[in-house]
Formats: C-alpha cells, structure tokens, sequence
C-alpha cells in the first residue's frame, strides 16, 4: 500500500495523522500522480450565463469560440464542457481547462487573441454574461481520489500517472491528510473575499480577490458506461439524495461557508448531454468544507451507500479533487453576470 504523498513531496511531518500507523483502508482507491517537475497546476473555469431559448445559440457560439481558443499555443492540455441552471433561473455554459505548467497559462492569457477578446468592449453588450474563475494550486496543495484507476477526469487527466492502492482514505479527515502541505500546515484561512472593482448590482465587469486557503471541491460522477444495476443504483439511490445536497448548498451555502456551488452535467460542443457530472464547489476554508461533508445527511447518506457498494463497482465512475490556493493564485472576473454568480454573492464591497 502507497501513501497518497508521491515521495518527492514528502517532509518531516509537525502535524500529526487522525488514524494509527497500522490503519487499513476498507475498500481500496487510487490518487493521480504527477513528477516533480509539476509543481503547481492550473484551473481555469470560463463561463457564458445566459436566460431563455432565444440566446441559447449565441451563448453555444461563444462557449465554442472558448473551446477554439484552448487550441492557440500554451492551450490547456485537458478540458470538459458542462451545463447548469442556476437559482436565478439563469443557464451556464462552462469550460473547465486544466494546464500543467504556470508559465505556459500566463502565456496563453497574454496572447492577443485571449487578452483582447476578454477585454473588448464588445463583450459589455452581446447580451450574454461571461465569467473566469482561475485557480493555481502548488503541488503541495492539491489532493486526488479516484474509485478507479484509467483515464483520469479533471486534474488527474493532466497529472500523468495512477498510484498503487493508497492509505489516506476512509475516515473523516482523510481528504485533508491526502494534500502533502497538510504535513506541516494547517490551511487555514485569512484575509477576506473582496470585490476590487466593479458594482456585482450594476452589471459590468467586476474583479473579486480571493483569500488565502479557499478551497475548491470537483466532485464527479460518470455513469456513462455503467450497466443497468450500477446505472439504477447511482440513477434512483444516489443522484436524488446528492441532488438535495447540491441545492442545499447552492440555496444555503452561505450559512456553512461555501461561497459557490454548481452542480454541473457535462455536455458536448452542440450542447448536448452526456452522462457524466460533477460538483464545482468554493469554500472559504478547507474545515468548512470538512464540516459540512462529515455532518450534512445527504452526504452521510451517500457516503454510507458508497462504503456498501465500493468494493464491487465496475463501471460507474466517482472520484473528486480539492485544492487550497494563495490570494494571489487566484482571479475571478465577471462581465454582465447577475449579483448570485460564483463569488460575487458574498465578496465583500470595497474599502
Ligand atoms: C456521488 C456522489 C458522492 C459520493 C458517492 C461520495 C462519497 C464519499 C466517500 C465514500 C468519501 C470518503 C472517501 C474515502 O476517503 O475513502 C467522501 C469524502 C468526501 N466527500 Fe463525498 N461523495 C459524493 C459527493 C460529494 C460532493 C458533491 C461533495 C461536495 C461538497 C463531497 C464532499 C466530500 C468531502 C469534502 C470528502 C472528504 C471528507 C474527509 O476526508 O474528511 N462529496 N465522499
């Protein structure tokens, strides 16, 4: 059995585990591995918001457009599309694209074709919201954890390599004690979630600065292989009891901490869907997450399904990634998006 920390990232722990030397995991799971020369990763979530049928050809074009761009120079090197309906009756077309490589994302941002297009006043008037959620995550502040081992989703797809069978998974603080920074840290928040220009209320382009130690959750599902009792368990069992969770925490997510949280099918370049999911989560902290996956009862009543049926899955697909970022690793940006849209909800008005 392999510690989820690659050994290139392993210290001299100040922080001590939840579980005795000797614990044994009751199922067995897998976290993406990547060498050293991945030291931190980028997440960039682009976004087009839209309301009503009549737009929905443009918002696909513009979605589409996004998806050429990924194909300039310094592109990512994996990405996903994805659809939701958000609780302003507002639809979101999003683009999640993963590079492995800073330097090579700052590129790609600078390039003219990239740069003017955000910054064009053009896009103040099409109609259509647009939005880009940024995150950089050093590699000691990510975590993986996968119930299968090929053809890895979101950063695992860019990562390159499965380990072997993992220890840190199964209880309570698992999730937390798979980051190699938890080590030695504790991830702790500070500073606050502030708007740096721009009126959310008024429309236009509004700038958020994140804080220290935000962390964000993917949490996927992939049922597209899956045969008739894998598809009927995560269909009839799961998906509703997940599905009340994911709208407590879109309606309700301020009171527990979670600053955004869209729960997103995945879908192709003409909009169409396909089987697969995933939670987008923000948190302001890494405990508030922790809190509410340990005490909420949809979670408890997912999490205990899954510990049943772990062991014998074969096709149906869950896995999920967190990471904790720097202020500055982070940039949110909103052109034309309502005052609910990601981050904006609870960023604070500037000094
Ligand atoms: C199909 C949906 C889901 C299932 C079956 C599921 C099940 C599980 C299981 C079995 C674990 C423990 C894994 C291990 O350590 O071995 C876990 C951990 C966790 N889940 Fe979920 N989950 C689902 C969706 C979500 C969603 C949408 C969130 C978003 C907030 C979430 C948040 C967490 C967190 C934060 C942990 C880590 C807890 C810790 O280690 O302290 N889960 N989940």
């Amino acid at each position: 059995m392999e510690s989820a920390i690659s050994d290139h990232l392993k210290c001299p722990r100040t922080l001590t585990r939840r579980v005795p030397d000797g614990y044994q995991p009751p199922f067995p799971m897998w976290v993406g591995r990547a060498d050293e020369e991945v030291q931190q990763v980028v997440m960039g979530y682009l976004g087009v918001q839209f309301r009503g049928d009549a737009q929905r050809p443009a918002a696909l074009r513009a979605m589409r457009d996004m998806v050429a761009g990924f194909d300039l120079p310094d592109g990512p090197l994996h990405y996903d599309l994805t659809h939701h309906v958000d609780n302003q009756g507002h639809e979101n077309l999003m683009i999640v694209g993963y590079w492995k490589d800073i330097a090579a994302h700052h590129r790609w941002l600078q390039l003219p074709t990239v740069a003017d297009w955000w910054a064009s006043d053009e896009r103040l008037s099409e109609g259509l919201g647009y939005f880009r959620e940024i995150v950089a995550p050093r590699a000691e502040q990510f975590e993986t954890l996968y119930a299968f081992q090929d053809a890895l989703p979101g950063v695992g797809a860019v990562m390159g390599g499965i380990s072997g069978e993992i220890n840190e998974h199964g209880y309570w603080g698992s999730m937390r004690e798979r980051f190699p920074i938890s080590q030695t840290d504790w991830m702790q928040p500070s500073g606050e979630l502030r708007v740096l220009s721009g009126d959310p209320a008024a429309g236009g382009r509004v700038i958020v600065q994140g804080h220290d130690n935000i962390a964000l959750i993917r949490s996927g599902q992939d049922w597209a292989d899956a045969e008739t009792a894998e598809r009927n368990l995560y269909l009839d069992e799961i998906l509703p009891t997940l599905q009340d969770g994911m709208d407590f925490l879109r309606d309700n997510g301020q009171s527990v901490g979670c600053y955004s949280n869209r729960f997103v099918r995945n879908i192709d370049l003409d909009g169409n869907f396909l089987d697969l999911s995933y939670n987008i989560g923000h948190w302001g902290s890494l405990d508030q997450l922790e809190r509410w996956a340990e005490s909420h009862p949809t979670h408890l009543r997912i999490f205990t399904t899954f510990f049943r049926v772990a062991a014998s899955l074969s096709k149906l697909r869950l896995y999920h990634e967190v990471s904790v970022f720097d202020a500055r690793d982070q940039r949110y940006e909103y052109i034309n998006c309502h005052p609910q849209t990601g981050m904006l909800r609870d960023a604070q008005p500037p000094q």
